[in-house]
């Protein structure tokens, strides 16, 4: 159970993952991995992530750009849970070369 973030905590939090953004409920990214197949071992490596944190993403894959919406539906809102997963999506994605981009 994580309780809902306030503006500043999201603000704080987000203040240094380039590219994540907050739109209402969500906070989204756009990645571009050099190539399809490392966009698909993106999705791949943050499935693993989501499922040891048992917090899932909304992905969207457009050959090789992934976009990711992260949001706690049982809150109804952002948590510490949302944050959490955006830093490890960041890190998969930084070590596979994905940039975020617009
Ligand atoms: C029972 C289980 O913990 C819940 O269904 C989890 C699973 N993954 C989830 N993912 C997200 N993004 N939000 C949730 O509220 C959520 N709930």
């Amino acid at each position: 159970m994580s309780r809902l973030l306030t503006d500043e905590e999201i603000t704080r939090q987000l203040g240094d993952l380039t590219g994540w953004t907050r739109e209402g409920d969500e906070i989204r990214a756009t990645y571009e991995a050099p190539d399809f197949s490392a966009a698909i071992r993106l999705v791949d490596e943050v499935a693993v992530e989501a499922e040891d944190m048992d917090h899932h993403p909304d992905i969207d894959i457009r050959w090789r750009t992934v976009t990711f919406a992260l949001s706690t539906h049982s809150e109804g809102g952002l948590t510490q849970l949302d944050v959490e997963l955006a830093h490890r999506i960041a890190q998969a994605a930084s070590q596979l070369g994905a940039t975020a981009g617009g």
